[in-house]
C-alpha cells in the first residue's frame, strides 16, 4: 500500500434494536466537531482487526467479541487520503462510552443524516440504511391478483427492500402494478425498487429507481433526489466505478454464479466478485444463482448482502 495512505480502522456497534454508535471528533482533529464511528490509524505491524480492537479499546471502553467486515474505501481529503475499512461490531463486552471526553450517540440508521457525518461517510451511512437482502420479482403474469397475493408471504419473511422487475408489461401498465404493489409494501415498512422512467418513483410512491448501468452513463447527474434510492445493476468494474460516479447509493453485481435466467453470462465466482467491487464506494449486492444461505459468504467477498429472485420468492400455494 502507498505509504502515504491512512489505513483506518472503522467499527459501526450494531445494538439489539439495531442503533448504531456514532462520536464526536475532539475539535482539535481534523474533521473537529463532525461526527463520525469510532475508530482510528493502523499502526505498524498490526492486523486491521488488531487495529480496530485497540481503537475500540481506546475510544469506547470495549472488548470486541463479533465483527464482520462492511465496506473498504479509499476517500481523497484535502490534505489526506484514507483508506477506510469499516466493520460492523455486533457483539461487544464492556458499555461503550466516550473514553477520550467525546459525545457518543445511539442512532437509527435512518436517522444518521440528521448529523454532520465526516465527509467520507455517506456510503457507510447508504450500507447500514440498506439490508443484507434486496429481493427481485418474477414476471408478474397475466393473474394480477395471484401476484399480489403472494407478496404478504415476503414480508413476512422479513423481505425489507423489494424491486417490481416485469420487463414483459407496457409502461402504464407497470405503472398501476406498481401503486398497488406500493399499497402493499408501503404500509409494511417495505422499500419498493421500481424500473423505469425515474419521475415514476415519486409518482407510484416507491422507495427508490433500478437502472442499468448503461441507462444511468446516458444521463447528465443523478436521476433521483437524494431521498430516493438509486441501485444499478452492474456486471463488471468498470460499471460499478461509473454507478459510483454518477451518484448511485448501492449497485448489484452479477452473475455469481449461472442462473437458468441468464444461461449466457459468464459467472464472476465469488474471488471475481470481491475484485470487481474492490475499493468501490457503494454497497453492493451479489446475485445471480444465491441466496439467504450465501450471506456470510457474500460478506466475506465484500458484498451488502444477497439479491434474487428464486431464493426470495415464495413458492406459490
Ligand atoms: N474513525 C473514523 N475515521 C474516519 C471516519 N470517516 C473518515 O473519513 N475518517 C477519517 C478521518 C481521519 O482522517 C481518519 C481517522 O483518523 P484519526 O485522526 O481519528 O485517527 P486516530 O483515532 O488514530 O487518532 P489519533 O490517535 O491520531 O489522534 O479517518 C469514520 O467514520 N471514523
Ligand atoms: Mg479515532
Amino acid at each position: 500500500m502507498n505509504a502515504d495512505v491512512l489505513h483506518i480502522a472503522v467499527g459501526c456497534l450494531i445494538d439489539g434494536y439495531g442503533r448504531v454508535l456514532i462520536a464526536r471528533r475532539p475539535a482539535n482533529k481534523p474533521g473537529g466537531g463532525k461526527w463520525e464511528f469510532p475508530g482510528g490509524k493502523r499502526e505498524r505491524g498490526e492486523s486491521i482487526e488488531q487495529t480496530l480492537a485497540r481503537e475500540l479499546d481506546e475510544e469506547l471502553g470495549v472488548s470486541l467479541r463479533a465483527t464482520r467486515p462492511l465496506l473498504r474505501f479509499h476517500h481523497a481529503y484535502r490534505d489526506r487520503t484514507v483508506l477506510l475499512d469499516i466493520h460492523c461490531v455486533t457483539a461487544w463486552t464492556g458499555e461503550p462510552h466516550g473514553r477520550e471526553g467525546q459525545p457518543v450517540v445511539w442512532c437509527e440508521p435512518d436517522r444518521l443524516t440528521d448529523y454532520d457525518l465526516l465527509s467520507a461517510n455517506k456510503p457507510i451511512v447508504d450500507a447500514l440504511r440498506l439490508p443484507d437482502a434486496y429481493a427481485i420479482t418474477p414476471e408478474p403474469g397475466p393473474d394480477r391478483a395471484a401476484f399480489l397475493a403472494r407478496l404478504p408471504a415476503l414480508i413476512e419473511r422479513g423481505v425489507r427492500l423489494l424491486r417490481l422487475r416485469a420487463p414483459g408489461l407496457a409502461d402504464p401498465v407497470y405503472e398501476a402494478l406498481a401503486r398497488e404493489v406500493a399499497a402493499i409494501t408501503g404500509p409494511a415498512g417495505v422499500d419498493l425498487i421500481v424500473d423505469r422512467e425515474a419521475a415514476l418513483c415519486r409518482r407510484v410512491g416507491a422507495a427508490g429507481l433500478h437502472w442499468p448501468a448503461g441507462r444511468l452513463a446516458a444521463v447528465a447527474s443523478r436521476p433521483v433526489p437524494p431521498d430516493q434510492w438509486l441501485i444499478v445493476s452492474c456486471h463488471d468494474r468498470a460499471e460499478l466505478r461509473q454507478a459510483q460516479r454518477c451518484g448511485a447509493d448501492a449497485a448489484v453485481l452479477s452473475p455469481v454464479r449461472a442462473t437458468p435466467s441468464h444461461p449466457d453470462a459468464g459467472p464472476l465466482g465469488w474471488p471475481g466478485f470481491a475484485q470487481a467491487r474492490e475499493d468501490v464506494a457503494l454497497p453492493v449486492y451479489a446475485l445471480g444463482g444465491v441466496g439467504p444461505g450465501d450471506l456470510e459468504n457474500a460478506w466475506r467477498h465484500g458484498a451488502q448482502g444477497v439479491a434474487g429472485i428464486r431464493a426470495f420468492w415464495p413458492a406459490p400455494v
